[in-house]
């Protein structure tokens, strides 16, 4: 059983919400991603999705567009996220690990090489945002290779494909709160609630909700109507204001500290004093 299946089944027996944190990875270095990736499964993440940086994001706001443009000025590559993975369970991270990509750096790396480092690197499922599902048995195929779970996005607008898009799907389903791209928001999908009702009934897999979700209420409201909550833009944010601290050996752990303490209050956890 892959561990995202391990933990989605005892996150039901305790009836809780996987918190399920999106990182940039490199932003604003390889360190720092490994600190906040060992810092958020202290927090309480019970999954991260690793997010590959690239030049063209387009279903990404401004907040998760420019933590890219920072990680790519360190060059960072679709191998070396693979590679901070492998370095994040030696360095004791044992949740499971999603890598978030564009199609674009994973077919121009070599979806066999990918697929095969993914393995060795202890990756447990990827997603794909630009990929249509009609287009996605190439990389499906090297998924089941390695019993690594390929999640798929499903949006408020692609009701009448849920059912096609649920059947091809493994681990969970990731379904967006609002039409757009990401970041923080203070409205989501007019009906959002029956959205994620129709989803649960198109698929017996877990169904996990993402986009926009930035303040502990509004990760309440999510975690109880779904079996995992994503918050990227807000996290990534956090970054991004610290980068100044986290740039500087001497004010290091400072901006680490914030990152967590937002981290914690976000998800309702109680921090301890700097
Ligand atoms: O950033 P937000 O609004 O919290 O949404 C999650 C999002 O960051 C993450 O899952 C993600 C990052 N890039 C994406 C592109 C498409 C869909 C989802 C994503």
């Amino acid at each position: 059983m892959n561990a995202i299946d391990q933990t989605m089944k005892q996150l039901r027996t305790s009836k809780r919400a996987a918190f399920i944190p999106y990182l940039t990875v490199g932003d604003p270095s390889l360190t720092a991603t490994l600190d906040l990736l060992l810092e958020l499964q202290n927090a309480g993440a019970d999954m991260i999705e690793l997010g590959v940086p690239y030049s063209d994001p387009l279903a990404d706001g401004p907040v998760i567009q420019e933590a890219s443009m920072r990680a790519l000025r360190n060059q960072v590559s679709v191998i070396d996220v693979i590679g901070l993975a492998k370095l994040a369970r030696q360095a004791g991270v044992h949740i499971p690990l999603i890598l978030f990509t564009y199609y674009n750096p994973i077919l121009k790396a070599g979806l066999g090489q990918v697929f095969k480092l993914m393995h060795e690197s202890s990756i447990d499922g990827v997603i794909v945002p630009d990929l249509p599902i009609e287009e996605s048995s190439r990389v499906r195929a090297h998924c089941s290779e390695f019993s690594i779970h390929y999640i798929p996005l499903v949006a408020p607008t692609s009701r009448e494909r849920v059912k096609m898009i649920a059947d091809k799907a493994s681990g969970f389903i990731y379904c967006v709160s609002s039409l757009g791209v990401t970041g923080q928001r203070q409205q989501f999908h007019q009906d959002i609630e029956a959205f994620l009702r129709e989803v649960r009934k198109a698929t017996s897999l877990p169904i996990v909700v993402g986009f926009g979700i930035s303040s502990p209420e509004q990760y309440r409201t999510f975690a109880k109507l779904a079996d995992g909550v994503v918050v990227g833009s807000a996290i990534v944010q956090q970054v991004g204001a610290n980068l100044a601290l986290l740039e500087n050996p001497e004010s290091y752990s400072r901006g680490i500290h914030h990152i967590k303490a937002f981290i914690s209050t976000l998800i309702g956890k109680q921090t301890t004093p700097f």
